[in-house]
Formats: structure tokens, C-alpha cells, sequence
């Protein structure tokens, strides 16, 4: 039977729009070392996640993303769609505290990855990072009517105390951490022959050096905001994860934040939405087949 271009055919799309979203969770939690965060070598400031439990909580996911993909295929931004599409994330929270015993491993990924997922869908092929993320912000931007959680989360008391955007303006704005700061960062450190690893690194450094990430404020307040933000531009200022003073800064950043409890969860969360997007460009976006995207 011949086969139908990737992107005339809604449900092969959606599988691997969603193994592309997955991979790029489990490659952020395989990126190692990250400062305070977990990885393959360490919990971090995370006394219930492992590496193990991460890799779980992403694959559990794949229905979620390919359910978010199927039903924002070639749609519109609306508060229809909107509407859909939180009711396939809240359920995606529930599968991914029933896999992870009630650990929230991945509630802003979903968030991020399951509205970038559906710009995805939404955009065709030949899409940029930019205009999906644009497309992703849009639906975030119409309001979530049936949020039971809305004015008691972590991320709303934390907005309202320290006057942040969070998850949500993050998102609303079409993801610039994502698109001005970690995919630039990346494509810069690939194309000065900097190894992968490094240029990953050196991303989520340049996220953590920007982000008013709620998950640090919510930890240990401004000064574990402050103690990151400074910690990750002494590691730009002293040339990035591959220099020997890069890498240096890089343990001692990880070292401080441990002291404090405190961890940036949700910069690894758009490092991870940077990964699919890189992903995204590199296999999917000019309508070819993925190579080498297999079942994780
Ligand atoms: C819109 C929601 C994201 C809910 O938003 P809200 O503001 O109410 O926030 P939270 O529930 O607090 O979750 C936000 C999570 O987003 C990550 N994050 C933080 N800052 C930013 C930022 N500036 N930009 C982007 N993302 C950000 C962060 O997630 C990571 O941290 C979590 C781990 O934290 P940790 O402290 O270890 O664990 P906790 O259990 O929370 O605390 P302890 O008890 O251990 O102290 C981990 O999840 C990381 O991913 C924030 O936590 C969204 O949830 C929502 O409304 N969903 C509904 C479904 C929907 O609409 N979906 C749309 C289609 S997909
Ligand atoms: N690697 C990681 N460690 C801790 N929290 C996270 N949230 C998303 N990725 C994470």
C-alpha cells in the first residue's frame, strides 16, 4: 500500500508528533549534570523523583500527547479547542500521578509540551519554532473556564506574591524563553562545534539565567531565584559548560541550590519544550518521515 505523506495522515502525525514529545522529556532527564535537577547521575534538590521515575512519568504521557496532537490537527486557535485540550491535560496530570504514586513530576511539561504539541498539529509542515509556539500561545491566551484549581495552586499563590508570570505567561507570550533564549543558545553553541551535551547545558543555563521560575520562587522565595539567576551568568560569563570555568561554575551553581532545597523545575520543563521543537525541525517539519524516531 503506498504510503500517504506524513502530514495528510492525522493519527500517524499525532504518534509521532507525541514520541517526539516524549523523547525530548526523557532526553531533558537525560541530560546530565543539571544543577539541582534530576538527572542520570543525581535527584537534585528532589527527594521523591529519580531518573528512573522520570523516564516512567514521559512515557506514560504519550497518549495524552497524541490525544492533544489528533484533536488540534489542522484546527484553529479557539475557546472550543481550548476547552478540549485542558480536559486532555488535566487527564494527563491524573495518568501522571497515578504512574509516579502521586509525585508531580511533569505537570508544567505537560503544560508546556502538550500546548506546543498542538501548535504542532495545527501548523502543517514547514513550520518554524516561532510560529508554533506563536500558534501554542494563542490557545493558551483564551481563558481555562473549568479549572477547579485555579486560584489555589503553588503557581497562583506565587504569581500573586511575587508578581511573575509563571507557567501560563510563559506560555500566553508563545514560549519566548524557548524561542529568543534556549533554541538560539542551542543552534549557536551546535554551530561553534560544541558537543551536544554542552550545547544542551549551556540552553538550560541560558534559561535559568532569565526564567522567574515559580518552582524556585515557591521553594526558597527571591533569594533562591536570585542565588540561581546569578549562578547560571557566572556560568555564560565564564564561557559556558565547555570550558573548565563553564563546568566549574555549572557544580557550584548545583551546589548552592541543593543547600537551599530549591530547584528549577520549571526551566527544565522549557528546555524540554526546546528539545521537541529542535526535534520537531530536525524530523518532521518538511513533511518527511522521522528518522529514527522509534518507540521509546
Ligand atoms: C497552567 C498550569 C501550568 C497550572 O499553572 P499554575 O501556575 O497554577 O502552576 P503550578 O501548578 O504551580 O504548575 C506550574 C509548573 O510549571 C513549571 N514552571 C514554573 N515556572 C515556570 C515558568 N516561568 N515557565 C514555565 N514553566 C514554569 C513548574 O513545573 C516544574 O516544577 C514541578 C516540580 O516542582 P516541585 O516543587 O518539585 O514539586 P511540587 O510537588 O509542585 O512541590 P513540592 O511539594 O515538592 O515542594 C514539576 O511539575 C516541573 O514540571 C511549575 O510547577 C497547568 O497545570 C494547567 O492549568 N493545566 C490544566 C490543563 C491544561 O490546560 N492543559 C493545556 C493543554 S495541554
Ligand atoms: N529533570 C527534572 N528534575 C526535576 N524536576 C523536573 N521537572 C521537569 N524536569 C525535571
Amino acid at each position: 500500500m503506498e504510503r500517504q505523506p506524513l502530514w495528510n495522515d492525522a493519527a500517524e502525525c499525532s504518534e509521532q508528533i507525541a514520541d517526539l514529545a516524549v523523547r525530548a522529556l526523557i532526553e531533558e532527564a537525560r541530560l546530565t549534570p543539571k544543577p539541582a535537577l534530576v538527572d542520570q547521575h543525581s535527584s537534585g534538590a528532589h527527594t521523591d523523583m529519580d531518573f528512573e521515575l522520570m523516564c516512567r512519568s514521559a512515557q506514560v504521557l504519550r497518549g495524552t500527547f497524541a490525544r492533544i496532537a489528533l484533536t488540534a490537527f489542522r484546527q484553529k486557535p479557539s475557546q472550543v479547542l481550548r476547552e478540549q485540550l485542558a480536559a486532555i491535560g488535566r487527564d494527563g496530570e491524573k495518568v501522571m500521578l497515578t504512574a509516579t504514586g502521586g509525585i508531580n513530576t511533569h505537570r508544567g511539561a505537560i503544560w508546556a509540551l502538550g500546548l506546543l504539541t498542538a501548535g504542532a498539529a495545527m501548523s502543517g509542515p514547514g513550520a518554524s519554532a516561532r510560529q508554533i509556539a506563536a500558534l501554542a500561545g494563542e490557545i493558551a491566551r483564551y481563558p481555562d473556564r473549568f479549572s477547579p484549581a485555579k486560584r489555589t495552586s503553588k503557581g497562583f499563590r506565587v504569581r500573586q506574591r511575587y508578581g511573575v508570570p509563571g507557567a501560563i505567561g510563559e506560555a500566553r507570550q508563545g514560549f519566548p524563553h524557548v524561542v529568543e533564549i534556549a533554541l538560539p543558545v542551542l543552534w549557536a553553541a551546535r554551530s561553534r562545534g560544541i558537543p551536544e551535551t554542552f550545547a544542551r547545558l549551556d540552553a538550560l543555563v541560558a534559561i535559568i539565567a532569565h526564567l522567574d521560575d515559580t518552582c524556585l520562587l515557591h521553594r526558597g522565595g527571591t533569594e533562591a531565584l536570585m542565588t540561581a539567576k546569578c549562578g547560571a551568568r557566572a556560568v555564560i560569563a565564564a564561557g559556558g559548560t565547555s570550558t573548565r570555568a563553564g563546568w566549574d561554575a555549572l557544580h557550584r551553581l548545583d551546589r548552592e541550590l541543593v543547600a537551599r532545597n530549591a530547584s528549577p523545575g520549571g526551566s527544565a520543563d522549557l528546555l524540554a519544550a526546546a528539545l521537541f521543537l529542535d526535534s520537531l525541525d530536525l524530523e518532521i517539519k518538511h513533511d518527511r518521515t522521522p528518522a529514527g524516531v522509534t518507540r521509546l
